[in-house]
């Protein structure tokens, strides 16, 4: 199996705090970012999302434990080897971090000038045109949208020829649409080149739009992690599900919700929630349950998706109450996820 590009060792990390106790930020995080992958945090307020990432580019230092960047110590590097790890690591920003005073093409330059480069210009409209902005190329940041100020940022962030790709809340400050553009861009950058990308979000959407792999951070700790669509079809901490509240599946129509109820006592259906995966969401299982065990299934809403590169469906189904379990049991036996959500006369 190939290294990861990132692996966080028991990383710990507190702040002293002039005359109390520490502020423990991170707590014996371990995780792997594979290469190549595109790997979410998602967290709240305070988790430590940020002081997580900014040690990966050596912003900050762990207090113990060990960050790994492509087989390098970042905590214990200083000097010209952390200059070289930077190199590797560009970085994009939630508020852009462009210089006004700059074009396009000037902010875009500025890492390759910081690093002595020559012949600059080539190299720059190559990235302008890779995430379209030619047109703006002269523009200042002030005569471009929130989406196209990320897009610059992007290109600063790709301009000295990274292996990873840190995003700080990249897409928060903008709208859905322009959200999705800029997820889009990403998506084709770490195709097309192979960059490892890893962000820090609040929002289970940007998880599910672009994360083959994601990790929940809670006060400090990593409370659930693993492939996007394994967390999402089985979500295993709570806070991971109040992340994924509304972000996946189907909602249960109205007309159902209005005559739902817990208990199963002389309902008529039972009201179950199916979720499939991966291959198993192409499968007939609902027409399999009708033939083979003469099941009559009652489809109320349904949806499907795709989770990092995943099919991911979910269904609402209405089955004979007195045939219920048996029927979650075939599912079950057959690889899909079911729970009951209440039942109706
Ligand atoms: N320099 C510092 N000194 C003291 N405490 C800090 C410092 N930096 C962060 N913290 C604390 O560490 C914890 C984690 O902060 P961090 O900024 O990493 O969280 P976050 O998940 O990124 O939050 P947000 O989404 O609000 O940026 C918080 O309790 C924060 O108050």
């Amino acid at each position: 199996m190939q290294a990861p590009a990132i692996s966080f060792l028991d990383v710990t990390r507190r702040y002293p705090q002039k005359g109390g106790s520490d502020v423990i930020a991170l707590q014996d995080i371990t995780l792997s970012v594979p290469q190549g992958a595109v790997t979410g945090i998602i967290g709240r307020s305070g988790a430590g999302k940020s002081t997580l990432l900014r040690m990966v580019n050596g912003l900050e230092r762990p207090s113990a434990g060990q960050v790994m960047v492509n087989g390098r110590d970042v905590g214990a590097a200083s000097g010209s080897e952390l200059r070289a790890i930077r190199r590797e690591v560009g970085m994009i920003f939630q508020h852009f971090n462009l210089l006004a005073s700059r074009t396009v093409a000037e902010n875009i330059a500025l890492p390759l000038e910081i690093a002595g480069e020559r012949n600059i210009a080539p190299r720059v409209a190559e990235l302008i045109e890779r995430v379209g902005l030619t047109a703006q190329t002269n523009r200042y940041p002030a005569e471009l949208s929130g989406g196209q100020k990320q897009r610059v940022g992007i290109a600063r962030a790709l301009a000295t020829g990274p292996k990873v790709l840190l995003s700080d809340e990249a897409t928060s400050a903008l709208d859905p649409d322009t959200t999705r553009q800029v997820l889009d861009l990403l998506a084709r950058i770490n195709r097309d080149l192979g960059l490892t990308i890893l962000l820090i979000t609040h929002e289970m959407a940007v998880v599910r739009d672009i994360c083959s792999h994601v990790a929940v951070i809670e006060g400090g700790q990593i409370v659930e992690a693993g492939e996007t669509y394994a967390v999402f079809s089985r979500p295993a901490h709570p806070t991971t599900r109040s992340f994924l509240k509304g972000v996946t599946g189907v909602t249960m129509p109205q007309f159902v919700a209005e005559r739902l109820r817990d208990t199963p006592e002389g309902a008529s259906e039972a009201v179950v929630q199916i979720t499939f995966t991966g291959t198993h969401a192409t499968d007939p299982m609902l027409a399999r349950l009708t033939a083979e065990r003469g099941v009559s299934v009652n489809i109320l809403a349904g949806a499907i998706e795709e989770i990092g590169d995943q099919p991911f469906g979910s269904l609402i189904v209405g089955i004979p109450a007195e045939r219920a379990e048996e029927s979650r049991r075939f599912l079950e036996e057959h690889g899909l996820l079911t729970e009951v959500l209440g039942y109706v006369d």
